[in-house]
């Protein structure tokens, strides 16, 4: 573990250096990672897997997301398998479903972990809420997780490109003794670019304020008040997601990702910064009331009720994408399409 001062806190890290890709193909050269579930993460996970030299088999009900690891060069029959076949062959088991579609495979998932096994997760969920949904792992083998903190299209881009996502990484159950450090090989071997350590509660509470909050549910909130205000006033939709969307995810949001939100401001004009160091604070006064009420809500476990109501529902797809149209053919987003085919590059 590497030490390292997170603005004054102290936090023992695992980067690459002291855990080398050669580390961890050692510690699971006698593993068959089974990647059960090809969605979103499954891909990324197995792809960057696979690519690091790992031994990987994906486990998939036939259908649109089978055909896509045949596409991606999983072999049927020799890498890619129905999930049972796969469950069966792997010993290290990455649940890789939607947390809600988990609650209905686990009876099988958990008829194939025999001792010495390892159960791997992508989040908290299933174990901490297991009153909701029942996923209560037997004693008898190794539980971890890894979190990629970000989308498993990105993990997968960044790989490609040789960079990395950080991810969380936590010990539920350490049944062989060596749960830590297979944990931390999985970790490497996806792709991460540092680990820090987390418990399955903290991972879990964190990562759902997250999305719902700046990462996902406030971002859109705060386009949408700001974009209403100057249409409202008469600008155009073309300067008003410019001055909302566009500038901030092609101009100021890189800068910050590069050297920090001082020298993004330190790059705009003084009459920015101006502007910009006196109503930050008025922005933070104003949402913290919802984001202390968001994360207790996570905390009363209201937001993982929700998701495995409405996820688990048989139409529940549908029903999320007449939402997810309605934020598509939003004005705002419409106008957001427009702009994006006007970017030199695309034309
Ligand atoms: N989406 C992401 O990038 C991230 C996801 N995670 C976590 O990773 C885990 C996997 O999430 P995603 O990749 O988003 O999942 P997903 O929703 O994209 O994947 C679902 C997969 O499960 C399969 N599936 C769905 N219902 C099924 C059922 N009843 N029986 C058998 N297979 C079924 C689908 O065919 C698909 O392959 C979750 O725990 C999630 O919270 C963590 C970090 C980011
Ligand atoms: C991408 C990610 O890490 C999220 C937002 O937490 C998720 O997809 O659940
Ligand atoms: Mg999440
Ligand atoms: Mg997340």
């Amino acid at each position: 573990m590497a030490k390292i001062n997170f603005g004054g806190v102290e936090e023992d890290v695992v980067t690459r250096e002291e855990f080398p890709l050669e580390k961890a193909l050692d510690v699971l050269k006698d593993d068959v990672i089974a990647v059960i579930g090809y969605g979103v993460q499954g891909p990324g996970q197995s792809l960057n897997m696979r690519d690091n030299g790992f031994n990987v088999i994906v486990g998939q009900r036939k259908g649109k997301t089978y055909d896509k690891a045949v596409a991606d060069g999983w072999v049927p029959g020799e890498t890619l398998f129905e999930i049972e076949e796969a469950l069966e062959r792997g010993t290290i088991i990455c649940f890789l479903l939607s947390d809600a579609a988990q609650i209905e495979l686990w009876p099988t998932v958990k008829s194939y972990l025999k001792p010495g096994k390892s159960l791997y997760f992508s989040h908290g969920f299933g174990v901490t809420y297991k009153d909701q949904t029942g996923i209560v792992p037997p004693a008898d083998v190794d539980v971890f997780l890894v979190a990629p903190k970000g989308s498993g299209t990105s993990l997968r881009r960044l790989f490609v490109e040789g960079k990395g996502l950080n991810s969380s990484f936590a010990i539920y159950q350490d049944a062989s003794g060596h749960a830590r450090e297979k944990c931390i090989a999985m970790g490497i071997g996806v792709g991460s670019g540092y680990l820090f350590e987390t418990d399955f509660y903290k991972e879990v509470t964190s990562d759902l304020t997250g999305e719902r909050g700046t990462l996902m549910g406030a971002i859109q909130g705060i386009f949408a008040a700001q974009y209403e205000v100057l249409r409202a006033n008469g600008h155009s939709p073309s300067e008003a997601f410019n001055e909302t969307v566009e500038e901030l995810t092609q101009s100021l949001m890189p800068l910050v990702a590069e050297n920090g939100m001082d020298w993004m401001y330190a790059n705009c004009s003084t009459t920015a910064q101006r502007g910009a160091l006196d109503w930050w604070k008025p922005f933070r006064d104003a949402t913290k009331p919802v984001f202390e009420q968001l994360y207790n809500s996570v905390k009363a476990g209201e937001q993982a009720n929700i998701s495995i109501t409405r996820n688990s529902q048989p139409d529940y797809r549908e029903k999320l994408e007449v939402e997810l149209k309605e934020l598509r053919e939003s004005e705002m987003w419409q106008a957001g399409t427009a702009v994006r085919s006007l970017r030199p590059e695309r034309s």
